[in-house]
């Protein structure tokens, strides 16, 4: 396919991409761009298109729309398209897809064929160092542990130097602990490769744990492509405010740009929006947002606590519509059916004009 003129210094730039399934677009008019050495991240609901931009990406699907630039060459075009083969994208896939009948180094050497032999050996021990698996070269991979398997998984996507990695849900089939601790893994290899990646999850945590941006999508489209810090705090719509973190929305009254009327008291924000007072709104309740105060005159009651070692989550209610929850450390211990004096200590104040 021929390459057009670089046009910005994005390693990938994904521009008003629409495609799907048999002629119905299943997402649309989708714009990312990813710099040299980040992790880009898909996260959202199931169903909502993740795995369905990540085939485009490593060229399986054809484009109704848009275009997909790697280094600056289109490399999918509506009816154009460079073979997956040939875009220099490695894939780790959630179920390892590791060759059964080849030891741990065969797997890993697998893409190196056009090495002579000690150069590949030599390739193969640096990766295995690179992913702490040097004593199991000689394994076969049904010796190894779901999580050992995995780092052989990503030691072969990255033995043939590739411009971006693509990782379709590579935690999913391992427990929690293990996955929070092979995403950090991961993160550290792929930064002191300097290799970008997309990583498509629906978990959250992993999300904000291993990327430096993320996209959340909803119904095939992005809803926001942003820096998990601004997801948390500056979510631009209401689907993101409840998808990204927990939080609670209680009612309220504008009386300026900054400041909101609400049961919880006068909040003001860090924001000017640009409603007219009086405007009826619905502020977004962060449990962080939430301080234990003794002076305070609020006094809303527990409805529900979840006790989680260092911290017990509350859920709160002043009235039938504000509900909210807060989050203290464990020795803060009430009970359900109490009254605790608290108050709002958001700097963020997110709020959006109610709909309905
Ligand atoms: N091969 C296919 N043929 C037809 N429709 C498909 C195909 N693959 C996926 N879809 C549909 O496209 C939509 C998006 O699917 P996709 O797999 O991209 O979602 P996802 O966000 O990755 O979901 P999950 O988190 O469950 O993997 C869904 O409605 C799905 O049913």
């Amino acid at each position: 396919m021929a390459a057009t003129t670089p046009s910005t210094d994005w390693l990938l730039e994904v521009n008003n991409l629409s495609c799907g399934y048999g002629g119905d677009s299943v997402v649309r008019d989708i714009n990312l761009a990813l710099s040299q050495g980040d992790i880009g991240c898909l996260l959202g609901p199931s169903g909502c298109g993740k795995s369905t931009i990540l085939r485009a990406l490593a060229g399986f699907l054809p484009l109704s729309q848009g275009e997909i630039r790697l280094q600056g060459q289109a490399i999918s075009l509506p009816g154009r398209s460079l073979a997956p083969e040939k875009r220099r994208i490695g894939m780790v896939f959630q179920d390892y897809a590791l060759f059964p009948h080849m030891t741990i180094a065969e797997n890993v050497g697998f893409g190196l064929k056009n090495l002579s032999k000690p150069e590949r050996r030599q390739k193969v021990t640096e990766l295995l160092n690179l992913v702490h698996l040097q004593d199991l070269a000689d394994s076969y991979p049904h010796q190894l542990s779901g999580g050992q398997q995995q780092r052989v998984a990503l030691a072969r996507a990255l033995a043939p130097e590739p411009t971006l990695i693509l990782l379709d849900e590579p935690f999913s089939n391992l427990d929690t602990d293990l996955r929070r601790r092979l995403s950090l893994d991961v993160r550290d290899i792929l930064k002191t490769l300097g290799i970008s990646a997309i990583l498509v999850t629906h978990d959250q945590q992993e999300a904000f744990a291993m990327c430096d941006q993320v996209a959340v999508l909803k119904d095939g489209q992005v809803q926001q492509w942003d820096v998990p810090y601004n997801l948390y705090h500056e979510p631009s719509n209401r689907f993101v405010a409840s998808f990204v973190g927990q939080g609670s929305f209680i009612p309220g009254t504008a009386l300026g740009p900054d400041t909101i009327e609400s049961e919880l008291g006068t909040i003001h924000g860090n924001r000017a929006y640009n409603w007219q007072p009086g405007t009826l709104v619905d502020i977004l309740i962060r449990p962080d947002d939430i301080v234990f105060d003794e002076q305070s005159q609020l006094r809303p009651r527990v409805v529900e606590k979840t006790f989680a070692g260092t911290s017990t989550l509350y859920r709160f209610r002043c009235s039938e519509d504000t509900e909210f929850e807060a989050l203290f450390r464990s020795h803060l211990d009430f009970h359900v059916g109490e009254q605790v004096p608290v108050r709002v200590d958001a700097d963020h104040l997110i709020a959006f004009e109610r709909t309905a």
